[in-house]
């Protein structure tokens, strides 16, 4: 397999130093630079607690993909960093794997189209984890025997956004295959707002930040007597790097946008 030279936005992130380690133990992946919000002018090896990679470290991903040749841009940031990766990466025609969440519909309309103007392969991944994939698929096939839905994601509470991208995206393969239904009794208020989470074509998501989680999720089906119950749980991060894997290796053969692992996992 020909060697894939990699950027990393975010390194010493949680997921930043996982995706560093991934890279250091896969022989046709090669970190080539890192983009982080600080130190610039250093190696990656020069950083405390971070993999002995000789990759140069920029604070601004535009000099950064001037200067080096990259096959692919791994971002694993902010939401609003993210957002703005993926339009410099598209802007040097480089590839780039997105796990950062944090997109809107419109965001994703307006990608899909800007990816297939240039012709760049990206893809943009809300949940790496092949458990966690499986377990949007099983909610997508159950959709279809039961209308009323409901999910509840759980994660650490130093997550920025909220409803999680697995969480969106379930939503998204749910309204796939069942039609909008508003849920619950006709004449149900809310006594306290937010009591029942947000709300998309009458599927409510509801949103737990505590310290001690990673990221789990259960979507909750009812029917008349029965309720079926999807969970996944993530107990670390390295969960989410055979799929990072597979992502950084897809996107090398795919032209313009993939939203979601389900679209490449067989
Ligand atoms: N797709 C998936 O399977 C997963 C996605 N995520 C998402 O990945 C993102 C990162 O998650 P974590 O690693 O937990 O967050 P984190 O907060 O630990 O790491 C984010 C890193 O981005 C860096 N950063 C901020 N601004 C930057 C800039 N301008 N340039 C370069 N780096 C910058 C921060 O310094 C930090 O090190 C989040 O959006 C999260 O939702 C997290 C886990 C799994
Ligand atoms: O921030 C996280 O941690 C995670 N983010 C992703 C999401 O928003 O769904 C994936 C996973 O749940 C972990």
């Amino acid at each position: 397999m020909n060697t894939i030279r990699i950027a990393v936005a975010g390194p010493r992130g949680r997921m930043g130093v996982e995706a560093l380690r991934l890279i250091e133990r896969t022989p046709h992946f090669q970190l080539v630079a890192a983009v982080d919000r600080t130190n610039g002018g250093k190696l990656i090896s020069d950083i405390d607690g971070l993999p002995s990679l000789a990759a140069p470290i920029y604070e601004d991903l535009n000099v950064c993909l001037s200067e080096v040749q990259v096959d692919v841009l791994l971002d694993l940031t902010t939401p609003e960093i993210g957002k703005n990766h993926v339009y410099i990466a598209l802007e040097h025609g480089v590839r780039s794997v997105i796990g950062t969440t944090g997109f809107t519909e419109q965001e994703l309309r307006d990608l899909e189209a800007a990816a297939k103007e240039k012709g760049v392969g990206t893809i943009i991944a809300p949940n790496f984890a092949i458990g966690a994939i499986l377990m949007m698929k099983f909610a997508q096939m159950a959709a279809k025997y039961f209308q009323d839905v409901e999910i509840i994601e759980l994660h650490h509470d130093q997550k920025l956004d909220a409803p999680s991208g697995t969480a969106v995206k379930t939503v998204d393969l749910i309204r796939s295959v069942r039609e909008p239904k508003k849920q619950g009794h006709p004449n149900e208020s809310e006594q306290l707002q937010g009591a029942r989470g947000a709300e998309v074509d009458g599927i409510h998501i509801h949103s737990v930040r505590l310290p001690g989680l990673i990221a789990h999720q259960e979507v909750l089906f009812g029917g008349d007597g029965q309720m079926l119950t999807v969970r996944h749980d993530s107990f670390n991060r390295v969960s989410f790097m055979s799929g990072v894997q597979l992502a950084v290796e897809t996107v090398m053969k795919v032209d313009g946008l993939v939203y979601g692992l389900e679209n490449i996992v067989d």
